[in-house]
């Protein structure tokens, strides 16, 4: 096994759950998992500055290579001494491939062996990304960790388009693998496909773990399938990889998705939710969702959440932030997803305490009875 540029070192296992407390280290430093990571889709984590993620203790950040191919293009971002230059980000990055962009974004695709043909979202003009061009692309960027290229199959797709998808993604990671031109200062991590079907999930496993990626992401979940399916998944797919490298799964996500993830061995975890849902005023708090533009906060000057000590809970009303949102102020997202981001770095630093005092299950049960989660 090579000695990759990022590793996982296991801390402790809970005693209860498949919980497991770690760190991971990378060129660009090393963090504590479970950890959740903020998503920068265009090298920013929208309206968020990096002495903020900073201060509220995000580790690794997420950008994308599909959207920064596009636009400025990996050249500029490479000329610019990369993506933590670029964007003025010292700690870790983590790029997606783009095969999942490329399958959400645009519905003109074409998938070959070579690689997905597919229209810009932007301009509509023609485009192809292979294995070896998301490679380099991620390579021209400069991220910590790079993701291979991959097909999301829709949940729902029959088991013979599966199948034939977790073969071609395996072959696509072996070609990824292949064409990585900085295995010394950037880790690859292989990504396993499978959709609900076991034997195919532990098939995509065998293939991937029996190449030396510096960890594996856990793909095609949380597209819209019952999170119970997504639960069985993961009980099958966790222990099939291995125990002293990272697990990532994709996409997730809501406080109640993020704790039953970590309940099942997984370490890293990303979502767009934070910031995307503050846009429109919804909050998380320690009470459940928060919709502060709604009327009825329109005279309440408490804070968005009595138990968090974030900036925007420490200096601003519910009244506040509703005038904000309603005035379309973009000081009001500012705020909103400052709290939001804030929320999930903050259970995630709950989550890793409970792992270290074994009460990971009391800490559970707690937090979705106060959430709202077990009403009915
Ligand atoms: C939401 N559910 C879900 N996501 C998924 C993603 C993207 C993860 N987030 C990265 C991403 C995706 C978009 C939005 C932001 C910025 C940038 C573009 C990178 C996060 C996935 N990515 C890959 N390569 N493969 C998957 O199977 C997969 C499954 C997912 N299921
Ligand atoms: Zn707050």
């Amino acid at each position: 096994m090579s000695n990759h540029p990022v590793t996982y070192q296991l801390e402790k296992k809970e005693k209860h759950t498949g919980a497991r407390l770690g760190t991971i280290t990378t060129p660009h430093g090393t963090f504590e998992t479970p950890m959740f990571m903020p998503v920068g889709t265009l090298a920013t984590v929208k309206t968020i500055a990096p002495e903020e993620l900073e201060e509220m203790g995000a580790g690794i950040i997420l950008s994308n290579t599909y959207h920064l191919w596009l636009r400025p293009g990996a050249d500029i971002v490479e000329e610019a001494g990369g993506l933590h230059k670029f964007m003025n980000w010292d700690k870790g990055i983590l790029t997606d491939s783009g095969g999942f962009q490329v399958f959400s974004l645009s519905d003109l695709r074409d998938i070959k062996e070579e690689g997905v043909h597919f229209r810009s979202h932007l301009d509509g003009s023609k485009l192809f990304l292979s294995p070896e061009k998301a490679i380099n692309v991620q390579n021209q960027l400069g991220p910590d960790i790079m993701m291979s290229f991959d097909e999301c199959p829709p949940y729902d797709e029959s088991y013979d388009y599966v199948k034939k998808s977790v073969e071609r993604t395996s072959r696509w990671a072996e070609r990824g693998l292949e064409a990585h031109k900085n295995p010394d200062t950037q880790g690859l991590f292989g990504i396993v496909q499978g959709a609900g079907f076991e034997d195919l999930r532990r098939q995509s496993a065998k293939d991937l773990t029996s190449m030396d990626f510096a960890g594996y992401s856990i793909g095609g979940l949380s597209v819209g399938e019952p999170k119970s399916e997504m639960y069985r998944v993961l009980d099958f797919t966790t222990p099939l990889l291995p125990e002293n490298k990272p697990r990532y799964l994709m996409g997730v996500g809501t406080p109640d998705a993020l704790i039953e993830g970590v309940m099942r061995g997984v370490d890293m975890f990303d979502c767009v939710l934070p910031t995307r849902i503050a846009r429109n005023g919804t909050t998380m708090t320690s009470q459940g969702r928060l919709v502060v533009k709604n009327a009825a906060y329109a005279r309440d000057y408490r804070p968005l959440d009595e138990k968090c000590d974030c900036y925007t809970c420490r200096n601003y009303s519910r009244a506040y932030l509703r005038h904000l949102i309603k005035s379309n102020e973009t000081f009001g997202l500012r705020l909103t997803s400052y709290h939001n981001l804030y929320f999930l770095l903050n259970l995630m630093k709950d989550v890793r305490q409970a792992i270290r005092e074994d009460n990971l299950l009391e800490f559970k049960e707690r937090f979705f009875e106060e959430y709202g989660y077990n009403k009915p």
